[in-house]
């Protein structure tokens, strides 16, 4: 099979589809791989590194896209909507639930669309958005805690605090893999943490694992708000798979919140979890509503490509090697693959993504 790897273009996001370990694998198997010039540049990963393992320098993004699989890393940019077609295979980061254009550019066009986010294991693990998330959460306490400085609009606490005066509080609204790595991080730093979820397992894992050093909530709207209220820092970590995020902090609970408090909502892919979150970037990545500053990049492990693009390479191969292998049909044989599949051919394919935007689902069963 022809497989694109094509540049990424989003606001400062430096990682890239395919690692030359990855490019390596699929041209060993008869595959032949075009990688747009300085794809890997982001990345410190220059052009000969891929042609040295078989792969064709491409001159331009359209050469790259003329593909019949092609493998990002983020969604595609409106500039690059012209390129999606028919008889395209596409598997990427799409987070369609918040995205209302990009659906109907991927269903117009016919392509079919695996996101990466979607796909799930037999157990619920979510393989392709783990290492992403492990990186995400554990940047999340960083960033947070780098913006509770005065000068960059915080309220001036330090995460550990000093003897004598208190750490700062983190409040974490999920308990997932971006939850566990924030907190991770938080802990690390001398930070008092507390951390809300629906799930009474991953509250009791936690409770284990920290023994007394973690403070647990289920989450509701009134745990959500005493906790809120009280922190420094409030780091947006849920995630109903494919789905949009629920708002679990409102515009009212912004005026109780005290001056100052930070909040990064990393969920801001999929909506975010706060009423006022809306997408930012890394060169403009804040902005302040009453006195709340909001951090809501939407890549944030596009900073930190060298450890991004590896991470996420590592997980995405054995699916980017099935796909090219067998085309459509990995979609039929493999359920983990089949549970990524979004769009196919003008077909919505996620419950999650049809409820969205209110459209007609149409389950992978009976597109094949
Ligand atoms: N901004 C960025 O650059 C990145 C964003 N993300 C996003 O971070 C979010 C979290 O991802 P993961 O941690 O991997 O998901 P996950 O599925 O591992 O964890 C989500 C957690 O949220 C909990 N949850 C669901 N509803 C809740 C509620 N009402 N209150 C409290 N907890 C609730 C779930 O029980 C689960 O433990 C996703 O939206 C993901 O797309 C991930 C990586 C990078
Ligand atoms: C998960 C995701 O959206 C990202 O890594 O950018
Ligand atoms: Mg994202």
């Amino acid at each position: 099979m022809l497989v694109g790897l094509p540049k990424e273009i989003k606001d400062n996001e430096y990682r890239v589809g395919l690692t030359p370990g990855a490019v390596k694998m699929l041209v060993a198997r008869g595959h032949r791989v075009l990688v747009e010039t300085g794809a890997g540049e982001g990345s410190f990963i220059p052009d000969q590194e891929y042609r040295s393992v078989g792969a064709q320098i491409v001159e331009h993004a359209h050469d790259a896209w003329a593909a019949q699989l092609v493998v990002k890393v983020k969604e595609p940019l409106s500039a690059e909507y012209p390129y999606l077609r028919k008889d395209m295979l596409l598997f990427t980061y799409l987070h369609l639930a918040s995205n209302e254009p990009l659906t109907k550019a991927l269903l117009t066009s016919g392509v079919t669309a695996i996101a990466y986010e979607t796909v799930q294991t037999h157990s619920g693990q979510l393989p392709l958005l783990m290492p992403m998330s492990e990186v995400a959460g554990r940047m999340s306490t960083q960033v947070g805690a780098a913006i509770l400085q005065r000068p960059q609009g915080g309220r001036g606490v330090l995460m550990g605090g000093v003897p004598g005066v208190a750490p700062a509080d983190v409040t974490i609204l999920g308990g997932g893999t971006v939850g566990a790595n924030a907190a991770r991080i938080a802990i690390g730093m001398g930070a008092q943490v507390t951390i809300l979820d629906v799930s009474h397992h991953r509250l009791a894992y936690f409770d284990d694992l920290y023994n007394g050093r973690i403070q647990t909530r289920k989450s509701n709207p009134s745990t959500i708000e005493e906790a809120v209220c009280q922190a420094d820092l409030v780091i947006g970590a849920v995630l109903i798979p494919g789905g949009k995020a629920p708002w679990l902090v409102t515009r009212p609970m912004l005026s109780s919140m005290r001056k100052g408090t930070v909040i990064v909502d990393v969920a801001v892919d999929q909506g975010g979890c706060v009423e006022t979150t809306k997408p930012t970037t890394h060169s403009q990545p804040t902005y302040e509503i009453d006195g709340i500053v909001h951090y809501c990049v939407a890549n944030m492990p596009g900073a930190v490509p060298r450890t991004s693009t590896f991470a996420l390479v590592n997980q995405t191969t054995d699916y980017v090697l099935l796909l090219a292998d067998q085309g459509v049909d990995a979609l039929v044989n493999n359920p983990e693959l089949q549970s990524g599949l979004n769009i196919y051919r003008g077909q919505v394919a996620h419950p999650g993504v049809a409820t969205a935007f209110g459209l007609a689902y149409t389950s992978p069963e009976q597109v094949f």
